[in-house]
C-alpha cells in the first residue's frame, strides 16, 4: 500500500479571522461575502452582525441596527473562548455600535485589524449614519492596522472633495495617515481610468498596485472581497504590502470569475472560488 505525503498547505495552522459587519441575503456583501472570502483563503471565517440589512443587487430596501450592547455580548462572547488571528471591521451602522466595538479592541487587543469604513452603498443607501462619520475616524481608526477607504469614503473622512484623478491619491493618503491610520489602501474603484488602481501606504514608500479593470456589472461587495481576503491573508503572509497584493490578486481573480454567476438582475456579486487551497 502506498502512503500519500500530505499537501503541504493542509500542514500549516489555520487562522481564526473574525469579520463585524452587516449582513446581505443576496450574499454578495458583508458579512457572507467575507466568510466567502476567509475560507478561499485560507482562514477559519467567524462573523458578529452589526447590522441586518435587507439588499440584493438591485440595492438596499431596509437596516436595522443591532443594539450595541449585543454587539458587544456577541463579540465578548466569543473572544472569552477563542483566539483571534486577524479581525475584518465593514458596515457599523451607528455611533453606538462604532463605540461598542471601541470598547472592546481595547479589552481584547487583537492583531491584525483592518477597517473598510463602509458609508454608502453602491445603490446609494446611507450604511453610517452622518453623525457617525467623525466618531469613526477619531476613535476608531487610530485603533487599527490598516484601513481601506475608497475615494468618496477618503474624501468624507478627510472634510475634503472626491478626487477624480490618481495624481491626487498618493496626497489623499499621506493626510489619511495624518488622522491616525497606521497604513492605507486607497481604493481607486471609482476613478473612469483604464486599470484598476489602488495605493498602498504602509510603513515605506507608497506603491500603487495596478490590475486590469474587468469588464463586469458584478461589482458589489468588491470592496467587503478585498479588505476580508487581506485580513485572511495578513496572518499567513510575513507583512501588510504581501497580504494587501494578495488580497488584490485575488479580487481582480473573483471579478474574473463573476460572469460564471447568474445571481440577481442588478449589480451581482463575485465568485469565491478556492485558488490557493
Ligand atoms: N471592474 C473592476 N475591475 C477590476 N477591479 C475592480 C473593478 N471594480 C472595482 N475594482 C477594485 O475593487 C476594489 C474595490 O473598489 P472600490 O469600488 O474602489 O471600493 P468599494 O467597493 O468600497 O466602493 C478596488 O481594489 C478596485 O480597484
Ligand atoms: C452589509 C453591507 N456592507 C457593505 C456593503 C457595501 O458594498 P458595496 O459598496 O459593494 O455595495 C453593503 N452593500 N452591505
Amino acid at each position: 500500500m502506498t502512503v500519500r505525503a500530505a499537501r503541504p498547505e493542509f500542514a500549516r495552522p489555520v487562522p481564526n479571522v473574525l469579520t463585524i459587519a452587516g449582513t446581505d441575503p443576496s450574499g454578495g456583501a458583508g458579512i457572507q461575502a467575507d466568510l466567502k472570502a476567509f475560507s478561499a483563503n485560507g482562514a477559519y471565517g467567524m462573523s458578529v452582525v452589526t447590522a441586518l440589512v435587507a439588499q440584493t443587487t438591485t440595492g438596499v430596501a431596509e437596516v436595522r441596527e443591532v443594539p450595541p450592547e449585543f454587539v458587544t455580548s456577541q463579540l465578548t462572547t466569543l473572544l472569552d473562548d477563542v483566539r483571534v488571528d486577524a479581525v475584518k471591521i465593514g458596515m457599523l451602522a451607528g455611533t453606538g455600535v462604532i463605540r461598542a466595538v471601541v470598547a472592546v479592541l481595547d479589552r481584547y487587543a487583537p492583531p491584525h485589524v483592518v477597517l473598510d469604513p463602509v458609508m454608502v452603498a453602491k445603490s446609494g443607501h446611507r450604511l453610517l449614519a452622518d453623525e457617525a462619520v467623525a466618531v469613526l475616524r477619531d476613535e476608531l481608526l487610530p485603533r487599527v492596522d490598516l484601513i481601506t477607504p475608497n475615494l468618496p469614503e477618503a474624501a468624507d473622512l478627510l472634510g475634503e472633495r472626491e478626487i477624480t484623478d490618481s495624481g491626487g491619491m498618493a496626497g489623499q493618503a499621506e493626510r489619511l495617515t495624518g488622522l491616525g491610520a497606521k497604513q492605507v489602501l486607497l481604493k481607486g474603484g471609482h476613478l473612469r481610468e483604464a486599470a484598476s488602481l489602488d495605493l498602498f501606504r504602509g510603513d515605506g514608500e507608497a506603491e500603487f498596485l495596478r490590475r486590469e479593470r474587468i469588464e463586469t456589472t458584478n461589482d458589489h461587495g468588491t470592496g467587503c472581497t478585498l479588505s476580508a481576503a487581506i485580513a485572511a491573508l495578513r496572518p499567513q503572509r510575513p507583512d501588510w504590502s504581501s497580504a494587501v497584493r494578495d488580497g488584490k490578486e485575488y479580487l481582480t481573480e473573483a471579478l474574473r470569475a463573476a460572469d460564471r454567476l447568474d445571481v440577481g438582475r442588478g449589480h451581482g456579486p463575485v465568485h469565491h472560488f478556492h485558488r490557493w487551497w
